[in-house]
């Protein structure tokens, strides 16, 4: 790619922007950071990085068009979390190295984004790229940012002092990890990098925020966490926040005291208490509704609560562990998660990836459960698993991940007849989905059919799937679907009229 002479202004693109571009109002508005650093200093590009969803994105985007009379570029950038400085890291400079390569000067807006994606840019712009920072608000409007000191001159030479076996560690995540984590089977090297990340979060006192569909082990995780940690000899008390009854949320997470409602024989303690000291896990944490998410970040911030009925205030001392199948994220930008708890409960992040995405870990995980099953049950003792049968399992999607993949060979083991689980029992143990009752290929076309309905209802029913089978991760649908990219899919989303 040819330099020119263009002076490039790269930004995230932030919730104040976003917000700007959906105020109804015109004159009252606020132009974002982005739209007042443009109408303050001139550029000939402007190039965005997003991860918030494109439906957010895109209205944002026509709107700046109204705004700005310079061509914009706009990068989807997929990160597990927007706090997740190792995939800011990896995307920001994979954009600042492409850039750099196409102008002769590069500014960097740095007000937009969470405090990770800034901390990157500092680091970027002061070691790699040449760069000009600046940053815009409301009070102080578009400056330029001096930043003090050389961040090669001045730590580099500590960084030196890492002796080379940490460095190897370092850079291989090959740092021995704790036997808490031995139960946690596995040979892809996205989960061996997460075992070892999980390990270091354990020695930390700081929240952590597990995603991942469900049945891929997020509990596993979380009790390995606590087990390697310095509270392993206190509780760990798992609760599955989608399963308490709206009225009981506050009695179940905070205690009652006696008489504070009907049936309240006697005072009870809730989680908070039973974790004292130890571990709170709480699973399916995107299902907690608005009202309990500014209670708990009460807990949270001051560690006091006060049980439903009493009077006084509570003092506990507990560590939390997040867990939710949901994207937290989109949820945070669709209001229907808050902002602050976000950012409290998401500290250590880790993105547990599917079994189908999970390399080679198939056959690993079919020995392990299979010894598992055998050392639990005298009666199964002596089960073993045909080859043909291990093939079966291959072409199988594990929809439900892990569990399902061990409660399919459970029942395999119970129903079959001799030592040797073949491919018939298999099959007969695997929930298949019910195929559709109107098949599309059976229609009666001499009554006359709607074909484009046909190719909409199919195409629907595919894009449902694989999104929903991705936790509505749009890159990866794409992926399952064979399109070229998450761009493509929203095409055809929005050609067939799915959303
Ligand atoms: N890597 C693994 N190695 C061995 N067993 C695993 C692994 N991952 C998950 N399992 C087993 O699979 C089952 C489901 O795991 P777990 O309950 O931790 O999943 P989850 O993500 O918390 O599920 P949910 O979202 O439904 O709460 C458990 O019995 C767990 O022990």
């Amino acid at each position: 790619m040819k330099r020119n002479n263009s002076h490039r202004l790269v930004s995230w693109i932030g919730g104040n922007d976003l917000k700007a571009s959906s105020s109804d109002n015109e004159d009252m508005i606020e132009f974002g950071p982005i739209v007042s650093t443009l109408q303050n200093r001139n550029f000939d590009h402007l190039e965005l990085l997003y991860n918030y969803p494109s439906k957010l994105v895109e209205p944002y985007l026509k709107w700046l068009e109204k705004h700005v009379n310079i061509p914009v570029t706009a990068h989807y950038i997929e990160l597990s979390s927007p706090v997740n400085f190792g995939e800011i890291y990896v995307s920001a400079n994979e954009i600042l190295s492409e850039i750099s390569k196409q102008c002769s000067r590069l500014s960097i807006l740095l007000s937009p984004g969470t405090p990770a994606m800034q901390a990157v840019w500092i680091l970027l712009g002061k070691t790699r790229y040449k760069c000009t920072f600046l940053q815009s608000s409301i009070e102080q409007g578009v400056q330029e940012v001096t930043i003090p000191f050389e961040l090669s001159a001045e730590y580099v030479p500590a960084a030196k002092s890492i002796d080379s076996e940490q460095l190897k560690q370092l850079s291989q995540s090959t740092a021995p990890v704790d036997a808490a984590f031995d139960n946690i089977v596995t040979r892809s090297p996205r989960m061996l990098a997460l075992k070892a990340q999980a390990q270091i979060l354990a020695e930390r006192e700081v929240p952590v925020l597990i995603t991942g569909e469900t049945g891929t082990g997020k509990e596993l995780f979380a009790r390995a966490i606590h087990n390697a940690s310095a509270r392993k000899e206190k509780p760990f008390v798992p609760v599955n926040c989608g399963a308490i009854p709206h009225e009981l949320v506050d009695s179940v997470l905070f205690g009652h005291k006696k008489g504070a409602f009907t049936g309240a024989t006697s005072d009870k303690p809730g989680v908070f208490e039973q974790a004292n000291g130890g571990t709170l896990f709480l699973d399916e944490f995107g299902e907690l509704e608005p009202s309990v998410q500014v209670r708990l970040l009460r807990v949270l911030q001051e560690g006091t609560f006060v049980p439903v009925g009493g009077t006084s205030e509570h003092r506990v001392d507990v560590r939390i562990i997040t867990a939710t199948h949901r994207n937290l994220m989109e949820l945070v930008a669709n209001g229907g998660f808050r902002e602050d708890l976000f950012y409290r409960i998401a500290v250590g992040v880790l993105h547990l990836p599917p079994l189908r995405e999970r390399e080679g870990d198939l056959s690993l995980l079919i020995d392990s459960l299979l010894d598992a099953m055998r050392k639990n049950d005298p009666q199964l003792e002596h089960k073993n698993i045909s080859p043909n049968a291990k093939n079966l399992m291959f072409q199988h999607p594990w929809r439900g991940n892990i569990r399902e993949l061990q409660s399919t060979l459970l029942r395999s083991a119970l129903w079959c007849q001799g030592n040797i689980i073949n491919a018939d029992d298999i099959r007969q143990s695997l929930f298949s989905v019910p195929a559709k009752k109107n098949d599309i290929l059976k229609k009666d076309v001499s009554q006359g059919i709607d074909i484009n309905e046909i190719i909409g209802d199919f195409v629907g029913e595919y894009i449902c799937e694989a999104l929903a089978l991705t936790g509505q991760n749009k890159t990866r649908a794409a992926q399952l679907l064979g399109l070229k990219n998450y761009q493509t899919l929203n095409n055809w989303m929005e050609k067939y009229g799915i959303s």
